[in-house]
């Protein structure tokens, strides 16, 4: 399949858009008529660019306002469409897209609309061109696709098909059922634009909220499908309005919209028989785990942690053969302590282990993931990592491999037995840059075949905050990506979005004994909150009492119950999370977060660190 982009998904002049599309890899672009209009280039140079880029214009778009309105307007409007044919020849693009109209002067008559844009068609006939009558949404009379569908069959004229845009079908709840029996030489375009499940005004919804397949919440997979057993010749084009991506660097954009079309191509080559797509990347090897979480911090900072981490039952068992970074562990949870890292603490990197490393670094390249220059990672075992959305570096491994990353470094010890009892890395939370979450949503749900659930939107205390799960069905890899619903204020909290490692245990009051025995920094949760428990859950008032010494937060779901208490903040931006789940609890106790948020304000505010 030829994949396109629409010049609106990306931020820049015209030339800048058509150097990311083509570096990212596509084939084609729809060129929108605002990007044309502002630049200095001539028709022909544009094309000749494009040609020079390797790209196709599939399309010039959009023209609007045409259909069904009285004779004068008609004449005026064929004049303003003879203008546009002629500017789409000197593109070379051979469909002009049309939308379906919200003028005022619009009439609903499907028989002046069909017949005038039979003539239409016989306009951009002469011309040699098609025209691709496209159903917005919002428009005045057509505004399914199925009554679009209609006017072309009406209209029945060679030059005249259909434009099927994803979000205009699914916005309004609808299918493509109908489409089987449509006559495949009717169907002129396909645009592609995921989105999240959004209660407004559907032509809000549309310019702003727009996503990539794969980030949002529609059937991209089934949808495109459909189209395609229809008998869909031309191109996958992405036409996402996103305010995000509207600034983002062009280049960073196109590529995650190309690693959006790989992933859907992969689904729709397992969902159907193939036809004309690329090879898809190899599986994802199901994810066995994390092998270990690296923090990087400068001196303080790591020092804290490495005083957290013996407080918390971890083992200081190896040093790295080369590099400042030490190996702690405790169960199977393995933490690397990095001195590079050059302010604060964070996590720097993670590695996913799985049974297949190689295959999933070569997926991995497949979905356009960057891969990291060698010297950035800790480890000496040729080991891949490439670079998240947030600049988090991951790795592929594989822990009992004989020449495996464990080989890097210098044991000194072994983890004994679980001090504290903590058995395992039960999730990251890694906080998102604004501009990076659907990005990272992508990144991570494409890389490791992990699916998105526990979508949430709290009101925490210093903004709102988005919070959205990705894991793998078998939930041995959680991942919790937060992040601010508006860009961050310059009112800054004294954290500001802090990371945090959660390690599992099997009982979390013997655990939260031991850690306070051992003097572990924890978190102090105000007397309030567990009033609240009391009112709206009746707890057994000995677990109450429990929950309250030992500052164990609380969530439920039907049977299922999550423990969970943490540390303060170690340094700068980093904690420790303590969760014992039960009775197959999925979720991350995420209404407490931001009980949890101000408990670390408050504590921060006391020891005297600004
Ligand atoms: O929002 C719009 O106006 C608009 C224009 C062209 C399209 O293809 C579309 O889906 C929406
Ligand atoms: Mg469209």
């Amino acid at each position: 399949m030829r994949r396109s982009i629409a010049t609106v998904c990306l931020s820049g002049t015209l030339e800048d858009k058509l150097s990311a599309a083509a570096a990212a890899g596509f084939d084609g672009v729809e060129i929108f008529e605002n990007d044309l209009l502002a630049c200095p280039l001539s028709p022909e140079q544009v094309a000749a660019r494009c040609a020079d880029l390797g790209l196709a214009i599939e399309l010039y778009q959009p023209f609007r306002d045409f259909e069904a309105v009285p004779a004068e307007l008609h004449r005026r409007n064929l004049r303003r469409a003879g203008h546009k044919f002629a500017l789409a020849r000197r593109l070379g693009a051979g469909t002009v897209l049309v939308c379906s109209t919200v003028a005022p002067e619009a009439v609903d008559d499907d028989d002046l609309a069909a017949g005038q844009l039979r003539a239409l068609a016989d306009l951009a006939a002469e011309h040699g061109l098609r025209v691709a009558y496209e159903a917005l949404a919002w428009g005045r009379f057509v505004r399914t696709w199925e009554r679009s569908a209609d006017l072309v069959l009406r209209a029945d004229h060679p030059a005249l098909g259909l434009c099927l845009d994803s979000f205009h079908v699914l916005s309004r709840g609808g299918d493509l059922a109908g489409l089987a029996g449509f006559p495949a030489e009717k169907l002129f375009f396909l645009q592609l634009a995921d989105a999240p499940h959004l209660r407004m005004d559907v032509l809000q919804w549309s310019r702003h909220h727009r996503l990539f397949p794969g980030q949002g919440a529609f059937d991209l997979t089934g949808f495109t499908s459909q189209v395609l057993a229809a008998g869909y010749p031309g191109p996958l084009s992405l036409e996402v309005f996103n305010d995000v991506f509207r600034q983002a660097p062009p280049d960073r954009a196109a590529v995650d919209a190309m690693r959006s079309l790989v992933a859907l191509e992969e689904r729709l080559v397992r969902h159907g028989p193939a036809r004309g797509y690329a090879t898809p990347p190899p599986a994802a090897p199901a994810p066995e785990g994390f092998a270990f979480v690296e923090l990087a911090a400068d001196a303080e900072s790591g020092t804290a942690a490495a005083r957290a981490l013996a407080a918390t039952g971890f083992a200081h068992i190896g040093q790295h053969r080369s590099k400042p970074v030490q190996l702690w562990q405790q169960g199977e949870a393995r933490v690397l302590l990095n001195a590079t890292g050059t302010a604060g603490a964070a996590i720097g990197a993670f590695a996913v282990e799985t049974g297949d490393p190689e295959r999933a670094a070569r997926r991995a390249t497949a979905l356009l993931a960057p891969a990291l220059p060698r010297t950035r990672g800790t480890a000496e075992a040729d080991l891949t990592s490439v670079a998240a959305p947030d600049g988090t570096a991951v790795f592929f491994c594989r822990t009992g491999a004989p020449d495996g990353w464990l080989g890097d470094f210098i044991l000194s010890g072994t983890p004994g037995p679980a001090r504290t009892g903590i058995t395992a890395i039960d999730h990251l939370a890694l906080s998102q840059p604004f501009d990076a979450f659907d990005e990272a949503t992508l990144f991570y749900r494409s890389l490791f075949g992990l699916e998105p659930e526990h979508d949430a939107e709290l009101a925490a205390p210093f903004g709102l905050v988005r919070s959205r799960a990705v894991t793998d069905p078998g939930r041995l890899l959680r991942l919790l990506l937060d992040g601010t619903l508006l860009r961050r204020g310059a009112w800054a909290p004294a954290v500001p979005d802090p990371q945090h490692v959660a390690f599992a245990t099997d009982d979390i009051f013997r655990t939260a004994r031991a850690l306070r025995d051992r003097g572990a920094p924890l978190l102090d949760v105000p007397a309030n909150y567990y009033d609240d428990l009391d009112a709206r859950l009746a707890l057994d008032p000995a677990l109450l009492a429990a929950l309250r010494e030992h500052n164990v937060l609380y969530d439920r779901d039907g049977d299922a119950e999550y423990f969970h208490l943490c540390t303060e903040i170690l340094g700068s931006r980093i904690f420790f999370e303590i969760v014992q789940r039960s009775a197959g609890y999925t979720g991350y106790g995420t209404a407490n977060a931001p009980v949890r948020m101000a408990a670390h304000r408050a504590a921060h505010s006391r020891s005297g660190l600004r």
